[in-house]
């Protein structure tokens, strides 16, 4: 079956609570990545899957059975750590088949499987090497040979890449995915970094303070943020937050207003939210240096070259927000005029910072997260 089942689980250190009741099922095959800033209880809750954290309160069910009390060696899982902790007296094929020898698999067994992942993991030609002889991607790529040699339904990874190199880490993402489809083990991986989950992850649990913030399909968590916390975290450069008031189907920011669809109108009418704020990612907020219909009005702080295109940071009513532009020519003290795309803002509830949710029309789920399906700038005109 392969599921991991969290139930209510807590982990406390005396009156500190790193883990805060968490509740979450990780489906059999799936890869599922635990995001979140550090500190958040990320390693913490994989330490716990693995074994070598105690669960303070709460259960926790490996295979359908309660695995609170099953020692770490009975649990079926393989664990790979960011510092890949290979023995240092044993060479490549003894690290590789140390664990398989413990467990007395058959010498011939320990051969197919050793055969296979050197095959897989580009490690031919360094079988008598010692991993101080390594170089940083071969010594990683041991130590996920390691692992994936156990065949463990479960397998954990602990910020497995963050040591190496921006195309190392490219490379080794796509070997992961090659060893998942070849074995379909059960994968939760931590990570702090958006890229490394949105590439990896079929779903992605996000964390802050030992809470889960949303559970979701990297698309879901980019189109559709659960709360406020979901949408700054993810993307860069952050959403853009800002305080709103709703009056007769307008935003209202600062000063100066703008009108919303007919759709976002019925989601305000419908949900409980009193108090809103308002969100829009740099990439969907239009800028503009002529006055548009239905535009806010802002003034350029400064400009950042991000290689492909520039942030524009903008003074809106007080308010920092960042646009995005593909050309250079926006310089300090101009002005100019933002439109929010109408079927990419977030609109939250103040008080719970929770989303109002997402009118039905809005079908994004299918688009890759920089385009958007569905005009509805027509009905400004
Ligand atoms: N043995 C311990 N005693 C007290 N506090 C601890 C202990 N181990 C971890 N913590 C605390 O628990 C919190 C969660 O730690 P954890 O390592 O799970 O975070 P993380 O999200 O994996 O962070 P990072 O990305 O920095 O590794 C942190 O605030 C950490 O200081």
């Amino acid at each position: 079956m392969k599921e991991i089942r969290f139930e209510n689980v807590w982990k406390s250190y005396g009156k500190t609570h790193v883990v805060k009741g968490l509740n979450l099922t990780i489906h059999p095959g799936e890869r599922l990545v635990l995001l979140g800033p550090s500190g958040c209880g990320k390693s913490t809750t994989l330490r716990m899957i693995a074994g070598l954290e105690e669960i303070t309160s709460g259960d926790l069910y490996l295979n359908g059975v309660k695995a609170n009390d099953i020692p770490s060696g009975k649990r079926n899982v393989a664990m790979v750590f960011q510092n890949y902790a290979l023995y240092p007296h044993m060479n490549v094929v003894e690290n590789i088949t140390y664990g398989l020898k413990v467990q007395k698999v058959h010498k011939d067994e320990i051969q197919k499987r050793l055969n296979a992942v050197l095959e897989m993991l580009q490690l031919k030609g360094y079988e008598n090497r010692l991993p101080k002889d390594l170089s940083g991607g071969q010594r990683q790529r041991v130590a996920l040979a390691r692992a994936v040699v156990k065949k463990s339904d479960f397998f954990l990874l602990d910020e497995p890449l963050s040591n190496l190199d921006a195309q190392l880490r490219v490379s080794a993402r796509k070997e992961l995915v090659k060893i998942h489809e070849m074995y379909k083990q059960t994968i939760v991986y931590v990570t702090h970094d958006q890229i490394e989950a949105m590439t990896i992850g079929d779903r992605i649990a996000l964390m802050n303070q030992g809470q889960l913030q949303m559970v979701d399909t990297p698309e879901n968590v980019y189109n559709r943020p659960a709360n406020i916390f979901t949408a700054k975290f993810i993307g860069s450069p952050p959403t853009n937050i800002v305080d709103m008031d709703y009056y007769d189907g307008k935003v209202m920011i600062g000063k100066q207003s703008f009108l919303l669809h007919p759709m976002w109108i019925r989601q305000i009418n419908e949900c409980n939210a009193k108090t809103f704020v308002f969100g829009i990612r740099p990439e969907h907020l239009e800028i503009y240096k002529t006055p548009q219909e239905n535009t806010l009005k802002g003034t350029v702080k400064y400009v950042e070259n991000q290689g492909s295109s520039y942030s524009i940071y903008i003074n809106l009513e007080g308010h920092e927000v960042i646009a995005m532009s593909e050309k250079k020519n926006w310089h300090p003290g101009e002005m100019v005029y933002l439109k929010p795309k109408m079927d990419r803002i977030h609109i939250f509830d103040q008080e719970s910072t929770q989303s109002i949710g997402y009118p039905q029309e809005l079908d994004l789920n299918e688009s890759s997260p920089m385009n958007h399906k569905i005009n509805v700038e027509t009905y400004l005109s």
